[in-house]
């Protein structure tokens, strides 16, 4: 199949490379350096340094062309990216499936990537999400990784898995896609507050309490947009979650880390040179929580961290002094 990648960070180079094995990749950058970088040294040094990018996979900075001669685009952009991108699809008459491999809610609407993507494209649109707990390096690396792929059509999203799944990414079709996206983006949340607890050396049963509770979290949100509980059980939702509050290649988690030790916002962006997408959802989550009426206090505490309208130490205090309640409630 022919595969279109439309993002040249970490991800998508990373895809890139996972996908060579078996298919015929393009990969489009929005950045010429970037391009000129993996064309001549076949390495993305700014986004992805150490990993070589196979010589089947084509670079290419030509939107348009890149798109043309593609039979499947992978979106591999941060959810901040992704309507821009579509907007440019929906300009070139692209009926294309497209997947999409961003977590989160868009900043601004709250809305999850296929409510973008169906806002631009309309509800005709073949389109769907891949996601689970994967880390760049370890899939460049070819290291056993599996993942989730749903779609809002179940019948793509199963021929889409097929065609994508190789011997070291094995990829699960499902057909809860909410569910699949709202897994995806509350980990990164989630991956911010446990990497705040360990960095303040609270200990490890302050850490699976968050986990725990978190994952109630993502499910009672989760159910109140439509999606089904058991996907929180899997790959999108538990797997990811552990994945994210426990590795140290997590940009969300180091992002806690770096709020225990005072760094503010912004000095802690700049030194991650990359996205972390649960610092822009969390304020998303937390309005929508409380648009909902759903229950989120880790959720609520995170967005009000990254805010300043708290500091780590006075956000575990309230979490913690909160009253007792039913663990299933
Ligand atoms: N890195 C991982 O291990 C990993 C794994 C699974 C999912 N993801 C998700 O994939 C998405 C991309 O992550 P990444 O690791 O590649 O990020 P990154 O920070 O390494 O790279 C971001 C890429 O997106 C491009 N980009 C940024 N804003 C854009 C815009 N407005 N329009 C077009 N392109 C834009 C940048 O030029 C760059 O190529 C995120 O949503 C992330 O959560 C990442
Ligand atoms: O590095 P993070 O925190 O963006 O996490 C990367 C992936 O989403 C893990 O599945």
């Amino acid at each position: 199949m022919k595969i279109t990648l439309l993002g040249a960070g970490a991800w998508g180079t990373a895809l890139s490379i996972a996908f060579a094995g078996k298919h015929q990749v393009t990969l489009w950058s929005r950045e010429e350096d970037v391009a000129v970088d993996l064309r001549e040294t076949r390495e993305n040094h700014r986004f992805f340094p150490g990993y070589r990018l196979p010589e089947a996979v084509q670079v290419s900075i030509d939107f348009a062309a890149a798109v043309a001669e593609a039979e499947l685009l992978v979106v591999a952009t941060p959810i901040a990216g992704l309507r821009p991108t579509v907007e440019r699809l929906q300009a070139l008459g692209c009926t294309l499936p497209i997947l999409w491999v961003c977590k989160g809610f868009e900043a601004g609407s709250g809305k999850l990537p296929h409510q973008v993507v169906t806002e631009v494209l309309g509800p005709q649109a073949i389109c769907g999400a891949l996601s689970g707990p994967s880390f760049a390096e370890e899939v460049a690396a070819g290291q056993p990784t599996a993942v989730a792929l749903a779609a809002n059509d179940p019948a793509f999203a199963r021929e889409a898995a097929r065609q994508l799944h190789t011997t070291r990414l094995r990829i699960y079709a499902n057909d809860d896609l909410v569910g699949v996206e709202v897994g995806g983006a509350i980990k990164n949340v989630l991956a911010i507050a446990t990497g705040t607890c360990d960095g303040l050396g609270l200990g490890l049963n302050s850490r699976a309490a968050l986990m725990t509770r978190g994952l109630a979290e993502i499910a009672r949100l989760g159910l109140a947009l439509g999606a089904q509980r058991e996907t929180f059980m899997g790959l999108a939702g538990m797997g990811d979650l552990i994945l994210t509050c426990t590795g140290d290649l997590s940009r969300n988690r180091r992002v806690g880390l770096a709020l225990a030790e005072n760094k503010s916002l912004p000095q802690i962006l700049e030194e991650l040179g990359h996205v972390a997408e649960g610092v822009y959802t969390a304020r998303e989550v937390d309005q929508l929580a409380r648009k909902l009426g759903v229950d989120m206090p880790i959720s609520a505490a995170v967005a009000a961290v990254l805010d300043g309208r708290l500091s780590a130490a006075q956000a575990v205090e309230q979490l913690m002094a909160r009253d007792p309640k039913e663990e299933l409630a």
